[in-house]
C-alpha cells in the first residue's frame, strides 16, 4: 500500500510505515497527480482535499481508498466528495485539544501580567464547547474562574437548559456572552452554511458591541471573525485586546491586524508534540481499521519523555507568579508571537507564517510536567492541578 503523507506529520514512518510505504510531500504541493498511484492520503489542514482534487485523481486512475487528516478541523476536506467516490475518511477529534487549552491559559496569564489584572477577577465566555471549549471550561472551573458557555448546536441536540451538562454552568446565547464577559474565547469550527453557520460569527456588529477592555481570543478558525472589522476597531479605538492564533487567508494574513493584536501567533495553539503525535496515531488506527490490518503501536511507543519532567516549588511567590512560572517552563506564547513578527519581517508574511509552523520548536503539554510543592507552597495545589499540571507534595 502506498501512503502519501504531508511532510509535517510527525512519526509517519514509525507509525504509518507499519501499514505501507510512506511517501512524503509538502502539504501545499499535494494535488491530484501526487496521489496518482496512492492508496491512502494523510494530510494536515493546509491541504485542500476538495471535489476537484478527488475527481481529477479518479480521472487519472488513482486507486485512492482512504483520506485521513491528523487534525481536529475538517473544513479543508470535502467529505461528501470522498463519500461519492467511495473513499473512506477519518479526522482526529480532540487530538490537540489539551494543547489549545494550554495556549489559552498561557496567553491569558501573560495578558494579566502585562495589563495588571487577575484572571480570578475576570469572567470568561467560551464560544463552542466541544473538545477544546469543554476542556477549557473544565480547567477554568477547576481554577475557580467564573465562566459562561455558548454552544447552540449542543443546546439543541442535548436540550441543555439553565443547568449545564456534567454540573457545568448553564449555556447562553452569544450576545449574552458579549454583554457579560471580560474575556471571549472562540473555539468554533468553520461552518459555512446552515442554522449554526460560524463564518463571521463575530461580525462587524458584534465586534462593535464588545465592551472597551474586552479580551478577544480566537483559536478556532480565522474565518469565524470578520478580520477587517476587528482591525478597524483595534486601529480606531484601540480599546480591545486581541489574541489571535487563526486568521483569514492563512498564510497570507493581514499584517496590519497581526501588528495590532497583543498576541499574534501562526496557527500553532494546537502544536504540542503530544497533540501532533495523537493526530498521527489516531489516523494510523483509522487507516489500519479501514484496510483490515492490526494497529500494534500505542501512543506510549511514540511519545518521548519530556525534556523537563519535574519542578519543585518553595514559598515566596504569589499564586499567579507560581502558575505563570510553571506554564512558561512548558509553553510561552510570547515566543510564538515574536517568531511570527520576526519571520514576517525577514521573509514576508506568507512565507514567514508557514516557516514558523514548519520549524516549530519542541513543545509538550502542561500534563507532562510534575510539580512538587514544598511547605509554604502547598496552598497552590488546587490552582496548579486545575490548570492541568500533575501536582504532589514534595
Ligand atoms: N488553533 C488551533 O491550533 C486549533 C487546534 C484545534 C482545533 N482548532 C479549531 O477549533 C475547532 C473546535 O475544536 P473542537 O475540538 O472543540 O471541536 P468539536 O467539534 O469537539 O467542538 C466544536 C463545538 O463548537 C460548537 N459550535 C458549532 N457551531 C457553533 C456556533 N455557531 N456557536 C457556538 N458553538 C458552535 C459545536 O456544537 C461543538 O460543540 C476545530 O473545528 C478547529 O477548527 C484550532
Ligand atoms: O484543526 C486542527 O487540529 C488544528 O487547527 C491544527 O493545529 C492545524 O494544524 P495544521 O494541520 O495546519 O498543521
Amino acid at each position: 500500500m502506498k501512503i502519501v503523507v504531508d511532510a509535517n506529520v510527525p512519526a509517519a514512518e514509525a507509525c504509518l510505515g507499519e501499514l505501507g510505504e510512506v511517501v512524503r510531500v509538502p502539504g501545499r504541493e499535494i494535488e491530484a497527480a501526487t496521489v496518482r498511484d496512492a492508496d491512502a492520503l494523510v494530510v494536515r489542514s493546509i491541504t485542500q482535499v476538495d471535489a476537484s482534487l478527488i475527481a481529477e485523481a479518479r480521472a487519472i486512475g488513482s486507486p485512492l481508498r482512504f483520506v485521513g487528516t491528523c487534525t481536529i478541523g475538517t473544513d479543508h476536506v470535502d467529505e461528501q466528495a470522498l463519500a461519492d467516490h467511495g473513499i473512506g475518511f477519518s479526522s482526529a477529534p480532540g487530538c490537540n485539544a489539551e494543547a489549545v487549552v494550554d495556549y489559552v491559559l498561557a496567553s491569558l496569564s501573560t495578558l494579566a501580567e502585562r495589563q495588571g489584572w487577575r484572571l480570578a477577577e475576570r469572567r470568561v465566555g467560551i464560544v463552542g464547547v466541544g473538545n477544546v471549549g469543554g476542556r477549557l471550561l473544565g480547567r477554568l472551573t477547576a481554577m475557580s474562574i467564573d465562566c459562561l458557555a455558548c454552544d447552540p448546536p449542543r443546546v439543541e441536540a442535548e436540550s441543555i437548559e439553565a443547568e449545564g451538562p456534567e454540573g457545568l454552568p448553564g449555556f447562553h446565547d452569544l450576545d449574552t456572552l458579549i454583554d457579560e464577559c471580560d474575556v471571549l474565547c472562540l473555539h468554533t469550527p468553520l461552518v459555512r452554511e446552515g442554522p449554526h453557520a460560524t463564518h463571521h460569527l463575530l461580525d462587524a456588529q458584534r465586534i462593535a458591541a464588545l465592551a472597551p477592555g474586552t479580551v478577544l481570543l480566537n483559536a478556532g478558525r480565522g474565518d469565524c471573525v470578520d478580520g477587517r472589522a476587528l482591525r478597524q476597531r483595534l486601529a480606531g479605538q484601540g480599546d480591545l485586546t486581541a489574541v489571535l492564533d487563526v486568521w483569514e487567508h492563512e498564510p497570507a494574513i493581514d499584517a496590519a491586524l497581526a501588528d495590532l493584536a497583543e498576541i499574534a501567533t501562526p496557527h500553532v495553539a494546537g502544536y504540542s508534540l503530544d497533540g501532533k503525535l495523537r493526530g498521527t496515531h489516531q489516523i494510523y488506527r483509522a487507516l489500519a481499521h479501514h484496510v483490515g490490518l492490526p494497529a500494534r503501536l500505542t501512543m506510549d511507543d511514540l511519545a518521548p519523555p519530556p525534556p523537563v519532567a519535574r519542578l519543585v516549588l518553595d514559598s515566596g511567590l504569589s499564586p499567579e507568579e507560581a502558575l505563570r512560572l510553571c506554564m512558561r517552563v512548558v509553553h510561552d506564547t510570547r515566543r510564538d508571537h515574536d517568531s511570527l513578527h520576526r519571520e514576517a519581517r525577514r521573509q514576508g508574511m506568507a512565507k514567514g507564517f508557514d516557516d514558523c509552523r514548519a520549524r516549530y520548536p519542541l513543545r509538550r503539554e502542561f500534563a507532562t510536567l510534575e510539580i512538587g510543592l514544598r511547605e509554604g507552597a502547598r496552598e497552590w495545589a488546587a490552582l496548579l492541578a486545575g490548570a492541568g499540571f500533575r501536582v504532589d507534595m514534595a
